[in-house]
């Protein structure tokens, strides 16, 4: 034979009081909200009017809604669980706020008893109900000549803040400002004409005054711009407030989201897509559906589809400021860049919109990466910073467009162009293809500079370099350090070799074949007279502490990495030029 389940009343008051929710605040919701629904079961036409008092330490809740029956009373509010707001089959009747049944037991978060006076519309009389803590109830008679029904608490001691005036007014402001009834707290209203961004205006100018107030008063700035929502589906309108400062797009946003009017919470995730980061939003929805606690928002279909429409709806406004006011446009990007381009990364709209709005560092100065493709159809772009700032001067001196995707993002953007324009030409730049495009030395000279290249070729053998002379702009650039990324693997491979065991340096060094060939350049330009003048010295050891100078100098110059035997290299070769520059021309 099936049994039924034992419940432990005071258990599950106590859970049901005390753990579901994270503040005892919520009481208050919980009780306008039994107010508000009663109000709308008794129909339209019916007065609207929801009543609080305050005043040592006991708190009233006086409603002009459907009221109870004494069958109702005890079928009602004596069953945990058991809501008149569900239909046969158990879902949530559209028109409430509540649905599990439970709400009325957050009275005991602030008081040990709860009295309800109740007079049912629907006739017969008055009765008084009396909960307690322990999960006892009383029923009898009462007097009210008016159908409504009158909630009473008096607060436990240490508990009277929660049911002081002010607690309270603030309370049912936070919560229930945008009701559509009627609502006051000791005679003082508190609901007004209802959502602001419903209000009618004379004009948009003045509408967007009002919303920039009501910005400042909700989150202390003034928004960028102002965003409509209404995502019809989920019964949706709201704004979205344009952050007027950066911030970080891991900062989770959250938003203020009410549902039929009543505030369900300041701190709502999950509304907008993650990449959505930039704005605050404060919306009203008839169909989303709180989780039992009224603290987020069921994830479920209808929120996914949600995310989805607020997420299109801030794309259109991003995509209409770039055709009708570019300089907004500007100005919104100078602040949310960051957003914008992590948002291109999956979205093809924000990438046009990037690729023609968005300046990046050039060889040619800032510009748009549109019109760096239009410029430099075979341009080239680096993966990092410093690799841009070694090789920009000259890159762009040699006719390779360069553009730096060294920030956070960029990268990833260059490489996604080809998905909005199948003829993009950027390539990564391969340092050492730039020697391509340098000059080489004419013949003669060349010839005469084999002795010299000797010498200078022995003096950074030991450093795994190779020295070439070519010329090229910049002429004000002595020499340069070039590795390509094949150099940089053999670095590493070597280094991983030096670190390994025998049996790992023999495969290792198996794959080392092409060495020669990927060494790092030193390449000095001809075009420099200092270089010049170093070419053309009689003095052996001077040339080798020179050129020592310009290796030391080209990689400091270009951000390289100094291994310890290059800072070795360095600090000898300026101490030997020292020594040479005020050597004793008298001394033996
Ligand atoms: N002020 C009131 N006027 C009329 N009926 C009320 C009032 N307060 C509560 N009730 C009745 O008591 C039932 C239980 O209320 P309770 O607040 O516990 O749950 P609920 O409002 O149905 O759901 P939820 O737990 O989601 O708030 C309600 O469904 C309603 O029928």
């Amino acid at each position: 034979m099936d049994q039924a389940f034992q419940v432990d009343l005071r258990g599950v008051v106590d859970l049901l009081s005390r753990h579901l929710y994270s503040s005892p605040r919520v009481y208050l919701r919980e009780l306008l909200q039994n107010a508000v629904d009663a109000i709308t079961a008794r129909g339209p036409g019916a007065p609207a009017e929801v009543g609080v008092e305050t005043g040592n330490g006991v708190l009233r809740v006086h409603d002009t809604g459907i009221g109870l029956t004494h069958d109702e009373v005890h079928e009602l509010l004596a069953t945990i669980g058991r809501s008149s707001k569900r239909d046969e089959l158990g879902f949530a009747r559209h028109d409430f706020l509540g649905q599990f049944g439970i709400g009325l037991l957050s009275a005991f978060l602030v008081a040990d008893e709860i009295e309800v006076v109740t007079r049912s519309a629907r006739g017969g009389d008055a009765v008084r109900w009396t909960g307690f803590a322990d999960g006892r109830y009383r029923v009898g008679p009462a007097e009210r000549d008016e159908p409504g029904t009158t909630v009473t608490l008096r607060a436990r001691p240490g508990d009277g803040d929660l049911v002081a005036p002010d607690t309270v007014a603030a309370l049912a402001r936070t919560y229930g400002s945008l009701l559509p009834i009627e609502l006051t707290v000791d005679g003082v209203k508190i609901t007004g004409s209802g959502p602001p961004w419903l209000d009618a205006h004379p004009d948009p100018g003045r509408r967007r005054r009002a919303l920039d107030a009501y910005c400042q008063e909700l989150y202390g700035f003034e928004p960028y711009d102002v965003i409509d929502l209404d995502v019809p589906e989920a019964g949706l309108t709201g704004v979205a407030f344009v952050l007027p400062r950066p911030v970080t797009p891991s900062a989770r946003g959250a938003h203020r989201v009410y549902l039929k009017r009543m505030l369900l919470s300041e701190g709502i995730e999950g509304l907008l897509p993650e990449w959505a980061f930039f704005v605050r939003c404060v919306v009203d929805s008839g169909e989303l559906r709180p989780t039992a606690s009224r603290e987020a928002l069921y994830d479920d279909e209808l929120l996914e589809l949600t995310r989805q429409a607020i997420g299109d709806r801030l794309r259109q406004w991003l995509v209409r400021l770039a055709e009708t006011d570019p300089a907004r446009l500007n100005g919104f990007l100078r602040l949310h860049q960051l957003g914008v381009k992590a948002m291109a990364l999956h979205d093809d709209e924000m990438l046009r919109i990037v690729d023609r709005w968005l300046e990046f560092e050039t060889s040619a100065g800032p510009m748009t990466l549109h019109e760096f493709r239009r410029r430099h159809p075979g341009g080239r772009y680096t993966a990092n910073v410093d690799e841009f700032r070694r090789l920009s001067a000259v890159s762009g001196a040699q006719g390779v467009g360069l553009v730096n995707g060294g920030y956070v993002y960029d990268t990833d953007i260059i490489e996604r162009l080809p998905d909005i324009d199948p003829d993009v030409r950027l390539r990564r730049l391969d340092a050492t293809e730039l020697t391509t495009h340098f000059g080489v030395v004419d013949p003669a000279a060349e010839l005469a500079l084999r002795p010299f290249l000797a010498l200078a070729q022995r003096a950074v053998d030991r450093l795994g370099c190779e020295v070439v002379v070519r010329d090229f702009d910049p002429a004000s650039l002595p020499a340069l350090y070039l590795t390509s990324r094949a150099a940089e693997h053999q670095t590493r491979l070597r280094e991983a070799r030096e670190a390994a065991d025998d049996l790992w340096s023999d495969v290792l060094g198996a794959l080392d074949g092409a060495a020669a060939a990927d060494r790092p350049q030193l390449v000095l330009n001809h075009r420099n007279p200092l270089t010049r003048r170093i070419t053309a010295l009689a003095e052996e050891d001077l040339v080798e502490l020179a050129v020592q100078g310009l290796y030391g100098q080209a990689l400091l110059l270009g951000h390289h990495p100094l291994r310890a035997a290059d800072t070795a290299v360095l600090n000898r070769s300026f101490l030997g030029l020292l020594d040479w520059a005020v050597h004793d021309p008298g001394a033996p």
